[in-house]
């Protein structure tokens, strides 16, 4: 199949060279042309680790290209660039073509379905709670992938086409997704928020020093406790909504296949099996950029609605907006141009179910 992603970033290019290696037609748009340069000259994609090989992808001319020559779309960038991206996706999907947006973030799925019913257009939108590869881009030709997940968790707005969905991700990915009840429980399943808060957190020095430390072995114990602690917000707020979502600890060990374990010990032993990965060497990391504006604060704000407080969420944007000076409450594009502030528990769970209608 044909598949126009969009993004070019460490996601992408490892989910394109996954899709070419199962005989897939991956076509990669960088929204600044600037990371497929050398692709486009004909440089094939080359992966290594977790995927190996070389492979030759298409590389679109314009956002229009990459939606138009496919037959299902993916969003493959930073939530901090969703809205940009979706709203330039938007005008040019056609009536039934899937658009599966992964990572999943901030009511990104609810922003699309808004821009497509406006258009009078009916597209199932296929939302991930996470990655299939995780990796850093390590040249412009070259992605490192660190994993190939086992299990991804996914829901579809409107939920009414789950089973397509399901059926597109396994013919395009493997067996490998699990239904999930809803856009609202995948909104709560995006794990890199509260895992970042306290990895960044606690390290912050190490990437304001532009030090190269490696991720999986400074998740210590108090760092691990950290994250096990966020983690029990989170599944306070979505058993608030009555819905069923993995834990920290199951997606430690399906992501990097590493026994359960607490989440240190898991991460330890990520490290020693060499798969540990590295830190951010810098302050201005989508670990803080993105997770804090466009992770956190939806969380807390499901957290409001259902009266389960997320407290340490708060203390994390709080404690991240002071440090940087900057109030990351402002910098979320996707929820004022949602409003969702505005309804109840029971109206958002409607609306993550339905969609917009077309007009
Ligand atoms: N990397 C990983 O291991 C994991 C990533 N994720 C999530 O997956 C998503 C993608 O991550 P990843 O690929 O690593 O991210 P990258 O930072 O590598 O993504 C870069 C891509 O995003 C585009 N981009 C960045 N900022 C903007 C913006 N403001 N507007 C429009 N486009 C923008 C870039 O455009 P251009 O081409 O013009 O430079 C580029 O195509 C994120 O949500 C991330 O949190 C989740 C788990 C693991
Ligand atoms: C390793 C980490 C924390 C991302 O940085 C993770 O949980 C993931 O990639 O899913």
């Amino acid at each position: 199949m044909r598949i126009g992603i969009i993004g070019a970033g460490a996601v992408a290019y490892g989910t394109a060279a996954f899709l070419a290696q199962a005989g897939h037609d991956p076509m990669l748009w960088s929204p600044s042309g600037k990371r497929t340069v050398e692709l486009a000259a004909g440089k094939p994609l080359v992966a290594k680790s977790a995927i190996n090989g070389s492979f030759p992808v298409r590389v679109a001319t314009s956002c229009a290209d990459a939606v138009e020559q496919a037959d299902a779309v993916m969003i493959a960038l930073p939530g901090y660039g969703h809205k940009f991206a979706l709203e330039a996706a938007a005008p040019h999907v056609r009536e039934g073509q899937p658009v599966i947006i992964s990572s999943h973030t901030s009511f990104s799925a609810l922003y699309l379905s808004r821009l497509l019913a406006a258009r009078g257009i009916r597209a199932p939108v296929i939302a991930w709670g996470t990655t299939l590869t995780t990796g850093s881009q390590t040249s412009l030709t070259e992605v490192n992938v660190n994993t190939v997940r086992e299990k991804l968790d996914l829901a579809t707005v409107p939920q009414s086409a789950i089973d397509d969905g399901h059926a597109l991700c396994t013919t395009l990915f493997g067996n490998r997704f699990v239904k999930r009840d809803g856009l609202l429980a995948i909104a709560l399943s995006n794990l890199n928020p509260q895992n970042h808060l306290g990895i960044a957190l606690l390290n912050l020095t190490r990437m304001e020093r532009g030090e190269q430390w490696g991720q999986g072995e400074n998740i210590t114990p108090t760092v691990g406790r950290l994250i096990e602690a966020l983690d029990e917000e989170r599944l306070a707020i979505a058993k608030a909504f009555g819905l069923s979502v993995r834990t920290v600890r199951e997606h430690f060990s399906l992501s990097f296949h590493v026994p359960m374990a607490g989440v240190s010990e898991m991460n330890q032993e990520m490290h020693r099996q060499g798969r540990g990965g590295f830190g951010p060497k810098t302050v201005n990391s989508r670990y803080i950029l993105e997770d804090v504006p466009f992770g956190l604060l939806p969380t807390v704000l499901l957290g409001r609605l259902t009266g389960s407080p997320a407290t340490l969420h708060e203390s994390g944007i709080a404690i991240f907006s002071a440090a940087y000076g900057r109030d990351f409450t402002q910098e979320n594009d996707l929820l004022p141009a949602l409003g969702l502030e505005q309804l109840s528990a029971a109206e958002l769970q409607r609306l993550a179910r339905t969609g917009y209608p077309p007009v």
